[in-house]
């Protein structure tokens, strides 16, 4: 099946990205008239610096909220999380966390039919915008469809105070939009691919402008998170005009999946992308090393070794990245040899 384009954008309709900003969940609530019974579906230690805030302040202006805790993004999570939603009677759901909290959110609230509104406590990829969800089934990671966020409350204080691996990663997740047009290109030309000008020229701007302001990114700045949080809203938009990940999703999330999948622990998500970016863009023979150069000047891992996985994992998820999602072609085509696995990772310097 060819991977094409939905005609129906979904977009959030507030966004809201500043300090303070959860501040604004009741009127967010009240100005899209949800009614007042949310269920907030929460991580565990995101639970604690923003769950808890959230249940509180909605509690304090009369709401009727409920929390659940979710470990993990899981088709069985997402079924727990709907369960508890039927029991108390909630009428949307709320993602408060990482993206595993986001996607659990967002995918049980698609299937229940009911509004879903995003508060991000990470800006570690563009999930918290999207309107897909990554979603494990019998141990495999699918990106399935589902239902944008009502509204989105980043608020720069919280994710300013999260570890700044996981806003480097949400780095590495935009700068891997580079290398997903560049396969979307191909695509169009070699398979008659639908392709959307407007999605691929928003999602290129995107990463050009973070990747020009890679120097002024550095921890435990707020204007850091507010630029790195626009970024991503910008790509989770291009993604909802392709109506696909297309724009932000080429064979570096291909390889990001795969290691996932061969690995026995992997990275955050925007750290394989951005490490797998580097590698996709010499196989397109573009400029791989100006992509090393802003994810080292950022922050982010560009070595096997920086991303804590073994280079004989690098080398298998390379050599099954093209099986992961057959109906996106990509410059992995029908796939590399080991040699040229080995070669593609050993002249870009991720593995030693
Ligand atoms: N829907 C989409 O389009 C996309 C979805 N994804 C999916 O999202 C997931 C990855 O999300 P990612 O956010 O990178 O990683 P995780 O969801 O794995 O979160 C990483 C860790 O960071 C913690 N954390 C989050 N915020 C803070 C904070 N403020 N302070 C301290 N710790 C914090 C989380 O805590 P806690 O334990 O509380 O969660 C968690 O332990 C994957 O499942 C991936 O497949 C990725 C890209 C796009
Ligand atoms: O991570 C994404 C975009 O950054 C979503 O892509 P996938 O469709 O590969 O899950
Ligand atoms: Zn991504």
């Amino acid at each position: 099946m060819q991977d094409g384009m939905k005609k129906w954008m979904q977009l959030p309709r507030d966004i809201l990205v500043g300090h303070g900003v959860i501040n604004n969940i009741s009127d967010v609530c009240r100005d899209l008239k949800l009614g007042k019974d949310p269920l907030i579906v929460t991580g565990t230690t995101t639970k604690k610096i923003a769950g808890d805030v959230v249940c509180d302040l909605l509690e304090d202006c009369g709401y009727n909220a409920h929390v659940v805790s979710s470990t993990d993004a899981s088709m069985s999570e997402v079924e727990r999380v709907k369960k508890e939603a039927t029991e108390h009677k909630s009428s949307y759901l709320i993602g408060v966390g990482s993206g595993k909290s986001i996607d659990v959110a967002k995918y049980a609230a698609t299937q229940a039919d009911v509004p879903f509104l995003s508060v991000p406590t990470a800006a570690s990829h563009d999930g918290i915008v999207s309107s897909r969800a990554s979603i494990r089934t019998e141990g495999k990671a699918t990106s399935v469809e589902a239902n944008a966020p009502m509204a989105v409350i980043a608020d720069t204080e919280i994710i300013s105070k999260a570890p700044f691996r996981l806003l480097a990663a949400g780095c590495g997740d935009i700068i891997s939009n580079y290398t997903a047009v560049k396969d979307w290109e191909l695509a169009h030309r070699l398979t008659n691919e639908s392709f959307s000008e407007y999605a691929a020229a928003l999602s290129l701007m995107t990463a050009r402008i973070l990747i020009d302001s890679a120097d002024s990114i550095k921890p435990d700045l707020e204007s850091s998170v507010r630029m790195v949080v626009k970024a991503l809203v910008s790509s989770g938009v291009a993604m909802s005009i392709a109506g696909s990940s297309r724009p932000a999703s080429g064979s570096e999330h291909m390889f990001s999946h795969a290691l996932d999948m061969v690995a026995p622990e992997h990275a955050l998500h925007g750290e394989q992308c951005g490490l797998g970016t580097i590698m996709m863009m010499y196989l397109h023979g573009g400029d791989w090393r100006s992509i090393k150069e802003s994810l080292e000047t950022i922050g982010a891992p560009t070595t096997a070794e920086e991303l804590g996985i073994e280079d004989k994992y690098i080398l298998e998820a390379l050599l099954v990245a093209h099986t992961i999602r057959p109906e996106r072609y990509t410059i992995l085509g029908t796939g590399l040899t080991p040699a040229a696995a080995e070669k593609v990772a050993r002249i870009t310097k991720v593995i030693s």
